[in-house]
């Protein structure tokens, strides 16, 4: 896995010697927000007013953050107005995400970093999917998921009439710890089992992981959604964890105590998220599995996919 240092692809792992064995994920730097009037967002700079065919967005279907964007995307009808480029599943040392040709009408690039050095032409930084590009002003407005769901949530409703919210404001003060509890320790937890590079860092990510997990199915045994009755963001930022975790983090990220499938609750949402109109077409498990077991030779040397498991 590499990075770009300075507007150059550099080819190195993340650092975990300095951090005794943990992850540690770096901030996303892009952090401009769509706003419906282009006045400024919450972070960042203004100008990037919510306007039918002026963004694009980049994803990988393997990525369970570039997901999000695009369950938001389908469930907020914004298909038409915002325009996509689907990464390749293999993510390779040399140049990391590939786009394949044909499929980025707007920068012709050929990888991400391509992308980022049009943007940022001294970025110094990893090369993340997902990243919503602005035509109009040729750069990134963000490449934050958490805060891309966030505009296409509200700032095109007057363009598209569709006022579903994700994210109400008499449920923000008991989604915002769902949200900081679940990113930490599941969303990331994940990723630090994965990539922990010693026993005790291990440990520390997978109690951590399980223990949140088990919380989640408590809060599910009396609530139909983590906020109560309510459908919200908090649910969808788990669910694209979830859908992966027993095809891929069960095994290839060692989260081996307990699977999905063992939590009746975690369960049935998933199958009532998954049943949704607009969400299974975003689930791509073959692209999932050969993202994870192949790019990451860390972990996974052969780059052998499993079979398994059957759903
Ligand atoms: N904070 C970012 C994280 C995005 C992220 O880490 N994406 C992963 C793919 S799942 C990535 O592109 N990793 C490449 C790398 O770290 O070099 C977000 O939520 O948008």
């Amino acid at each position: 896995m590499g990075m770009l240092v300075d507007g150059l692809w550099t080819n190195q792992w993340y650092d975990t010697k300095s951090t005794g064995g943990r992850f540690k994920r770096s901030e996303a730097r892009f952090r401009n927000f769509v706003t419906k009037d282009g006045s400024p967002g919450p972070t960042g700079e203004g100008d990037f007013a919510a306007e039918a065919n002026r963004y694009h967005l980049y994803v990988s279907l393997a990525c369970p953050w570039a997901h999000r964007t695009l369950i938001f995307r389908n469930l907020k009808q914004l298909q038409n107005l915002i325009s996509v480029s689907i990464v390749d599943a293999k993510m390779p040392d040399q140049h990391g995400w590939t786009i394949p040709k044909g499929e980025d009408p707007v920068n012709h690039a050929k990888t991400m970093w391509q992308v980022y050095v049009a943007a940022d032409k001294d970025y110094t930084g990893r090369v993340t999917v997902p990243v919503l590009w602005d035509k109009k002003q040729n750069t990134i407005v963000s490449n934050e998921s958490s805060e891309i769901i966030r505009m296409f949530n509200t700032e095109f409703d007057h363009l598209t009439g569709n006022d579903l919210d994700f994210y109400p404001h008499a449920l923000r003060n008991k989604i915002d710890p769902i949200n900081e509890r679940i990113y930490g320790s599941i969303n990331n937890g994940v990723y630090k089992t994965g990539f922990a590079t010693t026993q005790e860092a291990y440990d520390e990510a997978v109690t951590d992981l399980f223990e949140s997990l088990d919380w989640v199915e408590d809060i599910l045994s009396n609530n139909k959604y983590l906020a109560g009755d309510t459908l919200t963001e908090a649910d969808w930022r788990l669910f694209t964890t979830l859908v992966r975790f027993d095809p891929v983090y069960v095994g290839h990220f060692k989260c081996n105590i307990r699977r999905i499938a063992d939590y009746p609750n975690i369960s049935r949402l998933v199958d009532e998220l998954r049943a949704i109109p607009g969400v299974e077409e975003t689930i791509d498990m073959e692209h999932i599995k050969v993202h994870y077991y192949w790019s990451h030779t860390s972990i996974n040397p052969h780059r052998i996919v499993p079979a398994g498991p059957a759903l």
